[in-house]
């Protein structure tokens, strides 16, 4: 199996090649499905990361959850940590952290009962995840263990098989523009 390290600058290598007219296009084709969904549907919480560096686009998301009446958390790096606060106007975020876009304003929330809609670098077809290495997401959902868990992925960001370890938590769901990657609990 490959290694996280060489799996993460290949698909970083992919990355800078798409236009991002492409990340648009497939962003909200994906978006879609996921809005279609009914952990979204019935969340009245959405925790969602800002994109940055042609990730899964995140703002019709967004703009899709305002419109029906949830609430909005994005994270902010402080620390080793990630802290989430509400957002309720795109113009709250600015270039932080390795320049992602991160919340300046808006209360700090800590929500048990909510969706978290994360990002990642590369996957396999059992939900296993690898992000940029730097433990944020395995760290939270430990703590919050009762939050319903999608991760959003391009096609090419879907591997036969990617390393895991016992710290590692696996999302429930997977959305690529093709298909929706269910975990099975075993
Ligand atoms: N949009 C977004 N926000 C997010 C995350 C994410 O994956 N995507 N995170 C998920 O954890 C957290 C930030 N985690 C990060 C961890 C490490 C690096 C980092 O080392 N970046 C360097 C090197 C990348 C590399 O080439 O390995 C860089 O961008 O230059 C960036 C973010 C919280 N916010
Ligand atoms: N629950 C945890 N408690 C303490 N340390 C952890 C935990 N989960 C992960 N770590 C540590 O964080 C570091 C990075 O983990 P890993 O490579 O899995 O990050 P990643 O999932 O790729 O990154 P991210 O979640 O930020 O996108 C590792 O050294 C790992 O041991």
């Amino acid at each position: 199996m490959e290694e996280k390290k060489v799996i993460r600058k290949k698909i970083f290598a992919i990355r800078q090649d798409i236009s991002d007219q492409w990340v648009q296009d497939i962003s909200i084709e994906l978006s879609k499905h996921l809005i279609d969904l009914p952990v979204f549907q019935h969340a009245k919480k959405v925790m969602i990361y800002a994109d940055y560096h042609h990730e899964v686009k995140t703002d019709y998301i967004i703009r899709a959850a305002w419109e029906a009446g949830k609430q909005v958390a994005v994270p902010k790096v402080v620390g080793k940590e990630m802290v989430f606060h509400l957002l309720t106007d795109f113009k709250q975020l600015k270039p932080g952290y390795f320049g992602i876009p991160e919340p300046v304003s808006g209360e700090a929330v800590c929500w048990d009962e909510a969706l978290m809609i994360m990002p990642g670098v590369a996957f396999d077809r059992k939900n296993h995840r690898i992000g940029y290495g730097g433990g944020f997401y395995d760290r939270y959902l430990e703590k919050h263990p009762g939050l319903d868990t999608v991760a959003l992925a391009f096609d090419f960001q879907i591997k036969d098989q990617v390393p895991c370890e016992i710290t590692d938590i696996c999302p429930q769901i997977i959305v690529t523009e093709t298909e929706t990657l269910f975990r099975r609990e075993d």
